[in-house]
């Protein structure tokens, strides 16, 4: 504090108490100078003096002349400031501010400054305004998309009560769109939306409502620096806007592997506050056609079939996840298939190494220093051709590629718990054929402190690109059923009839990208 030089210092009363009130550009700091007193002379130790308080002006999220007639803070019953001359609480203003609750949890917290001199008042909230003013990263103008019908289909009451007050206590100018239609979002995003207007684009929903608005904004990029999706030899750009989730959907698991919780204040305030976080993005290709990306969990197997059986029962909100995975873990299917993967190479750590990424991580910074260097050098795909695959042949209950933990309420250490979020690699989760005794007590390791990767039945690896596909296409006679025009049912009785002498069974999952189901199963992913 000391260090700083102070911009304001007056003594002003909080809750007819006399504070000594001070603010330099990086803290506003309150202090109950009687308490202050008491204790001159004597060291008082920990991070909050007895009778002080601190706020980080990046934290604070508005202040407000108070008007006369306000709900008071503690009694939220509204009674009228004093109006006497002699009254010290005669003019008054009010900060807004983060404040820390549960883990990772923050709320909007306000503290009431009163003095007697109107003008000192107006220079109290003037001043702060001019500091918030110098936050440039802060959005000023969003572009919001609710899925009215994600999660239990509370995404605008949500959006209405809970987010839309404080945006509007920040001064964030929002323009609202609730969607009609699955895909509604992606295609305003990748079409119409006029993006220069906007600081952020904020996502009220799920996984899959986060998912379509990121292809909208990931593709709407290409498009407009002429990079082709369907190669997968181009690099990508990288989107120059940030997107905001607002939890409102079932697994909610890429705002609470990014923020820590899956609360929409806490992302509200994150928002506001002008966070962000990079993240890796998968491009999943079939032969030279671009899929989708994904940024969470890629799954074959277990997920896939969980996912397929739970959008038949979507009317039960999210817990058509429970009903479907009690069924697909019943159900015991196994598939076969290749797997063959990049491995990662560099200082990326392992995905055992029990490191938990956090904004800032030394790892993500690393990668993606790396990634600059060899870009300089252009020698990225020079250093990939010497590269060589690993190919893992095999019966596998559940194949997963998880790109950041994929923590959410329902597994708060994850899939993959030491994942990275903006490392370029995603953790292959392989889960071997075994019993479903054995797959239960992997399963149950998702919600505990147990690893779950400690069975012999599962591996795991870091990895840059990975391919896989099913069974049946490694048989002798490779005939390219689609290439070849055969659509629907024809495709796979054909497969069957021309299978039958290798026996091999077409039994195939479907991929689970990101809560979406694929359209194919061989896939390529980078
Ligand atoms: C028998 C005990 C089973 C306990 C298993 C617990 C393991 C949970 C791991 C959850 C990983 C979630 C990865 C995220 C996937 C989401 O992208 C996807 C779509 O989310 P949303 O759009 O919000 O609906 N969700 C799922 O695929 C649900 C998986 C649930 C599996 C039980
Ligand atoms: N207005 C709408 N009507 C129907 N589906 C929609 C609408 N808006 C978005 N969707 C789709 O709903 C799906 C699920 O959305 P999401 O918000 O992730 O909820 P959940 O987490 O419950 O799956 C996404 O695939 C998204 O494309
Ligand atoms: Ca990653």
């Amino acid at each position: 504090m000391e260090k700083q030089s102070r911009l304001l210092c007056s003594e002003l009363c909080v809750q007819r108490r006399l504070y000594e009130v001070t603010l330099n550009c990086a803290i506003l700091a309150w202090k109950d100078i009687q308490i202050a007193k008491k204790h001159t002379g004597r060291a008082i130790y920990g991070a909050v003096k007895a009778g002080s308080s601190c706020v980080p002006v990046c934290e604070i999220i508005a202040v407000q002349e108070k008007d006369d007639d306000t709900p008071c803070k503690n009694t939220g019953k509204w009674q009228k400031v004093p109006q006497s001359p002699a009254d010290p609480c005669q003019h008054a203003f009010t900060v807004f501010y983060v404040e820390r609750t549960r883990q990772h949890c923050w709320w909007c917290s306000n503290v009431t400054f009163h003095c007697s001199d109107h003008s000192l008042c107006l220079l109290w909230v003037q001043t702060i305004r001019e500091q918030l003013a110098l936050l440039t990263n802060r959005p000023k103008s969003l572009l919001v998309y609710i899925n009215p019908y994600g999660g239990k289909q509370r995404g605008k009451q949500i959006y209405d009560h809970k987010v839309a007050p404080i945006f509007s206590r920040a001064s964030i100018s929002t323009d609202v769109i609730v969607t009609e239609r699955a895909n509604h979002a992606r295609d305003h995003l990748k079409t119409e939306a006029d993006l220069k207007k906007y600081d952020g684009v904020v996502c009220v929903g799920g996984d899959g409502m986060f998912s379509e608005i990121m292809h909208g904004l990931v593709s709407r990029t290409q498009q407009e620096a002429g990079v082709d999706e369907n190669s997968m030899e181009e690099t990508l750009m990288p989107c120059g806007l940030r997107i905001g989730i607002i939890p409102a959907g079932s697994t909610d698991c890429i705002c609470y592997a990014t923020v820590g919780s899956n609360d929409p204040v806490t992302s509200a305030l994150h928002i506001i506050v002008g966070d962000s976080q990079a993240m890796d993005i998968c491009s999943v290709h079939n032969e030279d056609r671009f899929l989708r990306y994904s940024v969470s969990l890629l799954g074959y197997g277990f997920y896939g079939d969980v996912l397929t059986d739970s959008e038949r029962k979507r009317w039960m909100g999210p817990a058509r996840y429970d009903i479907s995975g009690v069924k697909t873990f019943l159900s015991h299917r196994y598939y076969e298939g290749t797997v063959s993967f990049l491995p990662a190479e560099g200082n990326l750590g392992s995905p055992r190494d029990k490191m938990q990424c956090r904004t800032g991580c030394s790892v993500c910074r690393q990668s993606s220093s790396d990634k600059l260097v060899s870009k300089n050098e252009d020698s990225v795909s020079d250093a990939e051709c010497q590269d060589t695959w690993t190919v893992i042949r095999g019966k596998f209950l559940a194949i997963n590629a998880a790109s950041m933990s994929c923590a959410c309420p329902r597994s708060p250490k994850g899939l993959s718990p030491s994942a990275h979020l903006a490392d370029g690699t995603t953790d292959l989760i392989l889960v071997r054929k075994c019993s479903r005794l054995d797959f239960l007590r992997h399963l149950l390791r998702h919600t505990n402190k147990d690893d779950q990767f400690d069975h012999s039945f599962v591996e795991v690896y870091r990895v840059k690109q990975f391919r896989f596909s099913p069974r049946y296409q490694e048989c002798d006679s490779e005939v390219d059923l689609r290439e070849s025009g055969v659509t629907g049912k024809r495709f796979l009785s054909q497969i069957c009839r021309e299978h039958r002498a290798c026996g091999c069974m077409p039994s195939q999952s479907n991929w689970n990208c990101d809560g979406e189901i694929l359209p194919h199963t061989a896939i390529q992913v980078r």
